[in-house]
C-alpha cells in the first residue's frame, strides 16, 4: 500500500546523529514489543491499536445514519466534548472542509454548521453561542468518555434547556446524540433516562486515541467528510507501522529521534509547524497526544505548536535566535487543495511580477524551505512530514503513524504513555472551590491561599 505520509530527518541529522540513533534504537524496538505484545503499562488501553480494520461496523452504520438525519433536519450541529472528547473531530473537520466551512452558503455546503463549546469555562462565549443559535434548526452531539467532565456537562445543560424550549422534550431527546461509555457515568444515566441514541466511546480506548471512533466520527460524518476513506487511511498506516522494521519505519524512527534530541541534545521542546491554516486543529490535537502522553514524572517533551507563515512574524524571532530548547517537525502538504496564480501587472508597483504565473503554493513552499534552513543554521533540528494532501487518505495515517510513534516513544521514555493522572489536580481544587458536595475539607484550606 502506497504510503501518503513519510518523514524526513536529514535536518535533524547534525543533532540526532546516526551513531545516536542505532544506539538508541534497540530500546526503541523493545517499547515497540511492549506495546504491540501488550505488556507495558496502561495495556488496558490500547484498542486505538486494532481499530481502523477492527471496529464496530454496526455501530459505524448508525454513525452514518444519524449523520444523514442531522444533515436533514439541522442547520447547527452543535458539539459539546473537551480534550480528547473535541480536539480529533474538529482537526478533522477543519483541515479536510471549506476553510470558512460555517460561511458557506448553505445550498452549496449542503451540510449543518458546525460549533464547538464544552471546551470552555466562558460566560460569554455561551451567551453569543446562544445568539448564534437563536433562529436555527439545531442537534447536539454531547461526547465525554467519562461523562463527568464538568466543562462538557456545564454545557450540555445550557443548551438542552434551549433545545427543549424550542422543541419541547420528546421531539428534543431525538435531537440529541451522546458519545460516552457504555454503561457507567452521568451522561450514560441522563441518556439512558431521556431515550437519546447512543454511541460507544469503547473501554480500551482513552480520549487522546478516540478520534476514529464514534467521538470523531459522528460530527466527520455531519461534515460530509468520507469516514470509509479516514478509517482506510488509519489502515494503511497500521498495516506500515505494525509490519516495516526499524529502517524503514518512520514511526519508529520519529520515535528514536525526538527521543535523541531530548536525551542527548537536552532539548525539552518539539514546535509542530504547518503551513496550512487548515491544520491548526491537527497541532492541537497532537499537542494533546504528545502532553498528556508523555508528560509524567518529571519527564517529557513539551509539545508546542506554530502555525507558519503567520507565526513566522512573531514567534520566528525567538525560534530562530532565542534560548536554544527545541526542535521543529514540519507537516509539508504537497498537493494543495486548490491552486491561485499570481497575475502579470502592468506597472508592478508592488515589485512581485517576478511572480507572475506562479502559484501561491510555490511561495509557501519557498517559505518554508527558507524557514528550514534558515532554523537549522540557528542549530534548531527539524523533522519534515511529507503529507500527499490534506484529504481523508493522507490524515487517517497521518493521526495512526502520530499515535503509534506516541505509543513507542512514550515507552522508550519510560512512562506509561496512556494515563494522565496529573489533569485531576486542578479538578480537585476548582471543585473544593466551587463547594461541590464532598470536597469541603480542602475548600477552607484553598479560600485562604487565595486571600478569601
Ligand atoms: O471525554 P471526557 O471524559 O469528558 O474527558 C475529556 C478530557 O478531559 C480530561 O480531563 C482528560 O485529561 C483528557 O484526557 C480527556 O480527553
Amino acid at each position: 500500500m502506497t504510503q501518503k505520509i513519510s518523514f524526513d530527518f536529514s535536518n535533524a541529522k547534525f543533532m540526532a546523529k546516526d551513531a545516536d540513533i542505532e544506539a538508541i534504537k534497540s530500546r526503541v524496538l523493545e517499547a515497540k514489543k511492549t506495546l504491540v505484545e501488550k505488556t507495558g503499562e496502561g495495556n488496558d488501553f490500547l484498542g486505538w491499536i486494532d481499530l481502523p480494520v477492527n471496529y464496530d461496523k454496526e455501530e459505524f452504520d448508525r454513525i452514518k445514519k444519524a449523520a444523514a438525519k442531522i444533515k436533514d433536519d439541522s442547520d447547527v450541529l452543535l458539539v459539546i466534548g473537551i480534550g480528547g472528547s473535541y480536539l480529533g473531530a474538529r482537526a478533522t473537520i477543519e483541515a479536510l472542509r471549506h476553510s470558512f466551512y460555517n460561511m458557506v452558503d448553505k445550498n452549496v455546503r449542503k451540510t449543518p454548521e458546525i460549533y464547538y463549546c464544552g471546551n470552555n469555562l466562558s460566560s460569554t462565549y455561551y451567551a453569543e453561542l446562544v445568539d448564534v443559535l437563536a433562529d436555527k434548526d439545531f442537534s447536539i452531539n454531547v461526547i465525554s468518555k467519562s461523562g463527568t467532565t464538568t466543562e462538557c456537562s456545564v454545557a450540555f445543560r445550557i443548551f438542552k434547556e434551549l433545545l427543549e424550549k424550542k422543541y419541547g422534550k420528546a421531539e428534543a431527546s431525538k435531537r440529541i446524540y451522546a458519545t460516552t461509555d457504555k454503561e457507567k457515568g452521568a451522561l450514560k444515566t441522563l441518556a439512558n433516562s431521556e431515550g437519546y441514541e447512543t454511541f460507544v466511546v469503547p473501554d480500551d480506548i482513552g480520549g487522546r486515541f478516540s478520534v476514529l471512533t464514534a467521538v470523531g466520527l459522528l460530527p466527520i460524518a455531519v461534515s460530509g467528510a468520507d469516514i470509509d476513506l479516514l478509517m482506510q487511511g488509519a489502515a494503511n498506516g497500521r498495516e506500515y507501522c505494525l509490519n516495516n522494521d526499524f529502517d524503514n519505519n518512520d514511526a519508529l524512527k520519529y520515535a528514536a529521534v525526538r527521543n535523541v534530541l531530548h536525551e542527548k541534545a537536552g532539548l525539552g521542546m518539539e514546535i509542530l509547524g504547518n503551513f496550512e491554516p487548515s491544520l491548526h486543529y491537527v497541532s492541537e490535537w497532537w499537542k494533546q497526544l504528545y502532553g498528556e502522553s508523555e508528560g509524567k514524572d518529571g519527564k517529557g517533551i513539551f509539545p508546542t505548536a506554530v502555525d507558519f507563515t503567520t507565526d513566522l512574524h512573531s514567534l520566528g524571532q525567538f525560534i530562530q535566535e532565542g534560548t536554544k530548547n527545541h526542535f521543529e517537525t514540519f507537516i509539508n502538504v504537497l498537493n494543495p487543495r486548490k491552486v491561485v496564480t499570481m497575475q502579470l501587472e502592468e506597472t508592478d508597483l508592488d515589485g512581485l511580477n517576478y511572480l507572475a504565473g506562479k502559484d501561491v503554493d510555490f511561495i509557501n513552499k519557498c517559505a518554508m524551505n527558507g524557514t528550514i534552513l534558515a532554523h537549522v543554521d540557528g542549530d534548531v533540528p527539524n523533522i519534515r512530514i511529507d503529507m500527499d494532501a490534506i484529504d481523508e487518505l493522507s490524515l487517517g495515517e497521518l493521526f495512526y503513524k502520530f499515535e503509534f510513534a506516541c505509543g513507542v516513544s512514550g515507552y522508550t521514555l519510560g512512562v506509561n504513555p496512556f494515563n494522565q493522572p496529573g489533569v485531576e489536580s486542578y479538578k480537585k481544587n476548582m471543585f473544593a472551590l466551587l463547594g461541590k458536595p464532598g470536597f469541603e475539607d480542602m475548600t477552607a484550606k484553598l479560600k485562604a491561599r487565595l486571600g478569601e
